[in-house]
């Protein structure tokens, strides 16, 4: 069997005396898209710190790509190829475009923020920064500040700076959150070319992105995994269904 690109086992995180994570067991092949969905407050944003090393487990333990993370520092899981982007965007607002996603791409290459020196030479950083603009439809924006970015051109930058270390594990908290209904379908595309080839772990809110996009959908209730399994299944699993009575409506097959 091959290892798994993610691998969680076991995992428990308590606050006092409230279990929020409770035995969490789930592996995540190389490759895979998989979601994480559940009610407000099961426990989504609290498995993605466990997983990019914001929090250590109470107990149990994560791997990536077979070596145990659990313990070691964001920036040192980081380094070893997972990236995260986060609800808040993170990007530099009085940077340009170019200059966020060159900044994405030094920091993989270990020059933090080092880069006024010489780097603005290095012909690596500079080819890496303009394929990962075209990658995520920004080339036209390159010079724009990115706080004169429309909001989804925000996201889309947070995206790019997020795969702009050439990570081979990506994680996005609500990429779509607050996009309307075309800027959403934009984002499902630039999430689809931008994570090709790598392993996406999404928490996402809205079941029409999660239901297009991924290959496996894990639902976490209460701090529990209930079900994970292909969008088809999910989407008929009456313990789903119930989770989900009264929060939002899984939607129907279409085609
Ligand atoms: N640092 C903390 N200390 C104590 N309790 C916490 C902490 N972080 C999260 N919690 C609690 O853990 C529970 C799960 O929170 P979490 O943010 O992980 O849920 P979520 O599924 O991401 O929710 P949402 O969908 O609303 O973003 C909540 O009850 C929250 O209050």
């Amino acid at each position: 069997m091959t290892t798994p690109a993610l691998s969680l086992k076991n995992l428990c995180k308590s606050f006092g005396p409230a279990k929020i994570i409770n035995d969490v067991t789930l592996d995540v092949a190389k490759g895979e898209r998989h979601a994480i969905i559940g009610p407000n407050g099961a426990g989504k944003s609290t498995l993605f710190n466990l997983i990019s090393g914001l929090y250590t487990p109470t107990s149990g333990t994560v791997s990536l790509n077979g070596t145990l993370i659990s313990g070691v520092a964001p920036y040192e899981i980081n380094r070893m190829g997972l990236s995260r982007s986060f609800q808040v965007s993170n990007i530099f607002s009085n940077m340009t475009v170019r200059e966020n996603v060159r900044c994405g791409v030094l920091h993989s290459l270990g020059q933090g923020y080092s880069f006024w020196k010489s780097v603005t030479s290095s012909k690596e950083v500079q080819e890496k920064t303009w394929e990962v603009l075209e990658h995520c439809s920004l080339l036209d924006k390159a010079n724009t500040p990115a706080a004169l970015l429309p909001y989804a051109d925000q996201r889309a930058l947070e995206i790019a700076i997020t795969i702009a270390g050439g990570a081979e594990v990506i994680l996005l908290d609500e990429p779509t959150a607050g996009m309307s209904h075309s800027e959403t379908d934009r984002a499902v595309e630039l999430i689809r070319k931008s994570t090709e080839g790598k392993t996406l772990l999404i928490v996402e809110h809205d079941m029409g992105v999660i239901f297009d996009l991924a290959d496996r959908i894990s639902v976490l209730v209460y701090g529990e995994i209930i079900a994970s399994a292909p969008p088809s299944e999910i989407r008929g699993d009456p313990k789903v269904r119930e989770a989900y009575l009264g929060d939002e409506a899984l939607p129907e097959e279409t085609a």
